[in-house]
């Protein structure tokens, strides 16, 4: 890495952590990963979600062929599918997605936990352990989305609650199980990773880093600062970039970028998830300068992930530059619009020669 005061180059990173989602939302928003990931694991919540190999084999055909629509076929891009893991997950479904060399990794969403879970998992450790012993043995990790979905437990307290009840049991029960803490948003879930024994990692989006959650409420409701996990107070932010920005190869970039129509977002009940793929390294860079540590930016997005996954590190690099870059007020999105993360904002740092 050379590490000038207003130019950073890195290793090209990754993303461990996008939804691309299909159709003509995938043609409107693939460009904007490519330009600046050479990969990404891609989220399996589509309607109906993604739960065998043969569908994930066929929906990244799709992803290639919108690649090539916006010009930007040629290997550039490599999309990692993944499998919605549900209660009837077959045992040999984990074999055929590991033989497929195209799938690596099992999404476990708790039903009802988040966008399109109705298919999620109701049992983890009651109805999924033919799958998951699969997973342990053909070394395929299973990615978490971390939160309890019991009604009586407060929404902020999802994420720590669901340490105690389930990832704790899950680990003792599967202790060489690849486990990834998805999209992280507390103290806890980051010292739970950076402390417990085993295979363990963790995915952080730039939003929970640079924002807490008063960004919701400033001078009014703002449906664009809505995900899951819900942003948190203060001192879990400070917790995650001390996280991000430590020298432990658990926490890696996972955007989570989760594009919603700019309707469906400003609505009555809008819905949860934020559209970061667009300027994903300025959000991240703008983060790790404001915490004095952008040294740190090239293990956590282009170093920790590939370790983790076994995979190996990206050839290419990419280049930013300290200057002003101002984030779009809305972009296309198939026949409707999407707003960004902080849009109308601007950022002290951006990518340069995204093509
Ligand atoms: N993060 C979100 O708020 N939403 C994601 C789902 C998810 O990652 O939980 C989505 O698919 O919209
Ligand atoms: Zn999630
Ligand atoms: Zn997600």
């Amino acid at each position: 890495m050379q590490n000038a005061p207003n130019t950073l180059t890195i290793v090209r990173p990754d993303d461990w952590h996008l939804h691309l989602r299909d159709g003509v939302v995938l043609d409107s928003v693939v460009g904007d990963s490519a330009r600046q990931f050479a990969r990404a694991i891609v989220m399996p919540n589509l309607k109906p979600p993604v739960t065998t190999t043969e569908q994930a084999l066929a929906y990244r055909d799709r992803i290639v062929a919108a690649l090539e629509r916006a010009g930007l076929a040629g290997g550039r891009f490599t999309p990692l599918m993944t499998l919605y893991l549900t209660d009837n997950t077959p045992a040999d479904e984990i074999a055929k997605a590991r033989a497929s060399g195209v799938v690596h990794a099992v999404k476990l969403y708790p039903a009802g936990a988040t966008t399109n879970s109705d298919a999620g998992v109701t049992d983890l450790l009651g109805r999924c352990r033919p799958a998951l012993e699969a997973m342990q043995k053909w070394d395929m990790p299973l990615l978490v989305h971390g939160e309890v979905t019991d009604k009586d437990i407060d929404l902020f307290d999802r994420e720590a609650v669901f340490i105690d009840r389930v990832m704790i049991p899950l680990r003792q029960a599967f202790p060489q199980l690849k486990v990834v803490f998805e999209h992280i948003t507390t103290r806890q879930g980051a010292h739970y990773v950076r402390d417990a024994q085993g295979p363990i990692a963790a995915t952080i989006t730039a939003h929970h880093l640079l924002y807490n959650r008063n960004a919701l409420f400033l001078g009014g409701m703002r449906p664009h600062w809505y995900c899951l996990p819900v942003l948190k107070r203060e001192t879990h932010r400070q917790a995650l970039v001390e996280a991000a920005t430590s020298d432990s190869p658990r926490f890696f970039l996972g955007t989570d970028s989760a594009p919603h129509s700019k309707g469906l977002k400003e609505n009555a009940c809008g819905c949860a998830g934020c559209y970061t793929a667009l300027h994903a390294m300025e959000l991240y860079a703008t983060a790790f300068d404001a915490a004095g540590r952008l040294d740190r930016l090239e293990a956590f997005a282009s170093l920790n992930g590939p370790a983790f996954y076994g995979l190996p590190v990206n050839q290419g690099t990419l280049t930013l530059q300290r200057g002003r870059y101002d984030i779009p007020a809305e972009l296309a999105l198939g026949d409707a619009s999407v707003v960004p993360l902080a849009a109308g904002e601007s950022l002290a740092w951006r990518v340069v020669e995204k093509a």
